[in-house]
């Protein structure tokens, strides 16, 4: 790979460092014998991990692509970078000597990852392969249907207007169509008719990630609900990697985003006992330790696989309140080979604050009416710019069921008031 060429010239210091961490032995913060582990990426759900392992008496070095971000508010120290170039994450590896690197998003230089699982510099979690097949919706997606025999909607890539068309025609309408790096829905748009294709491979081609002209288009899953199915490799009883399911989460998403989520979603017996299998087989494929989210479209009793996130979900920021131990807690655990329990204590659900404005510093008003909803509490990210579209916050409630819980979330989120 030309990449791994130009990491191995420019950083031949890259060697073996790495100090395995016995289970059970942990070190003190901030002297030469502490645990270290590096956040690649560090919004709402890394802050959450930081919080977690800092409770752990771990060290946690927080890294994004802008200042300020949520989890290098909690962490020891903070660093700045563009993750996605791999020599600027090699070096902060280099100077950073953390034991485990946490992937917190997708946009990662993910041949640099596999630079330092290969020499054995850290742990890279759950394992670099997984992080590289995830980022790239080819590559899980092929993983999943053509590897595992995994059931999908049906798919095809294409490159150009032409190739978009000629597999609409295969696959038929309703068709979604997503760049192949992308995330939260950016770039993605239901195809309804042959006059819908040129506006969505536009769509397309200024959402993703990359400017990297590729496209997945699926049928389009007429499901009754989606869920996702938080899925744990962590070590078991025996000593070895074992896999631990959580309660599956229901959610509602606009525009490709999470909106809600709740737990737990009422299934059939069948349809649950086919999500736990679709998601091991996964997540079995994808290896290492650590939380997975396994996000699957459900119709009757048939579960089809839609993609999977190797680190925690965001739909799961309703396990803050549902359940003995977070999804945070949980990767947390995984991460450092200790024990974990993912006992649902109550049902509970979450509703998104949105930022609604564009501005940098805005304020909250509301936020003591939305604590007076009852069992509710809230989650202010402390991200330093908000967009209209950008999720600043969650509101987390519980309940006698999901639909109470449910609503109560809606309530919160409802009063709680952007403000520039
Ligand atoms: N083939 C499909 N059929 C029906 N609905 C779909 C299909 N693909 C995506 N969706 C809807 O769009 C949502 C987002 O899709 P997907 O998870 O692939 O996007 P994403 O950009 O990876 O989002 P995220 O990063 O939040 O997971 C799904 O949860 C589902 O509601
Ligand atoms: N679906 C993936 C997801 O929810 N990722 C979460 O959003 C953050 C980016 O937010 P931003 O776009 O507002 O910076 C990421 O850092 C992660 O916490
Ligand atoms: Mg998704």
């Amino acid at each position: 790979m030309r990449n791994r060429a130009r990491i191995e010239k420019l950083c031949p210091h890259i060697v073996v460092t790495m100090r395995e961490q016995a289970p059970g032995r942990f070190g003190t913060p901030l002297t030469a014998g502490a645990t270290r582990v590096m956040l690649l990426g560090s919004g709402e759900l890394g802050k959450e991990v930081i919080i977690a392992l800092q409770r752990l008496g771990v060290e946690v070095i927080a890294v994004d692509r802008y200042d300020n971000a949520p989890g290098h508010q909690v962490a020891h120290r903070a660093h700045t970078i563009d993750m996605s170039d791999p020599e600027a994450l090699l070096r902060l590896v280099d100077a950073e000597k953390p034991h485990f690197v946490v992937p917190e998003i997708e946009a990662i230089a993910t041949d640099a990852l596999a630079t330092v699982e290969e020499r054995g510099v850290a742990v890279v979690v759950p394992t670099a392969r997984a992080t590289q097949l995830t980022m790239n919706r080819e590559g899980i997606r092929r993983l999943a249907a053509e590897e595992l025999g995994l059931p999908t909607s049906p798919y095809e890539f294409a490159e150009s207007l032409e190739e978009v068309r000629a597999a609409t025609g295969r696959i038929g309408f309703p068709c979604v169509i997503k760049p192949v790096m992308s995330s939260s829905g950016k770039g993605q748009s239901t195809m309804r008719a042959a006059d819908d294709v040129e506006k969505a491979w536009d769509y397309a081609l200024a959402g993703g990630r990359v400017n990297y002209g590729r496209v997945i288009v699926e049928g389009f899953v007429d499901f009754d609900y989606e869920i996702t199915q938080l899925t744990v490799r962590a070590i078991g009883s025996d000593g070895e990697v074992g896999t631990f399911f959580c309660e599956p989460i229901g959610h509602l998403q606009d525009s490709g985003d999470y909106v809600e989520s709740w737990q737990p979603q009422p299934m059939s017996d069948t349809a649950l006992a086919r999500s736990r299998e679709v998601a091991e087989k996964v997540t079995s494929a994808l290896g290492g330790r650590g939380i997975f989210g396994v996000e699957l479209f459900v119709k009757g009793d048939d579960v089809y696989f839609s993609e999977v996130s190797p680190r925690p979900h965001d739909t799961g920021l309703v396990t803050l309140r549902t359940q003995r131990l977070s999804e945070f807690e949980l990767h947390a655990r995984a991460i450092l080979g200790l024990p974990v329990d993912t006992t649902l204590t109550t049902p509970g659900a979450s509703a998104v604050i949105y930022g609604k404005l564009d501005a940098a510093g805005i304020g909250f008003e509301g936020v003591a009416d939305a604590m007076a909803v009852p069992e509710t509490d809230l989650r202010l990210f402390g991200k330093p710019e908000s967009f209209a579209r950008r999720r600043m916050g969650v509101a987390v409630s519980t309940g006698p069921d999901v639909e109470t819980a449910r609503s109560r979330a809606r309530e919160a989120a409802s009063r709680v008031e952007p403000v520039a």
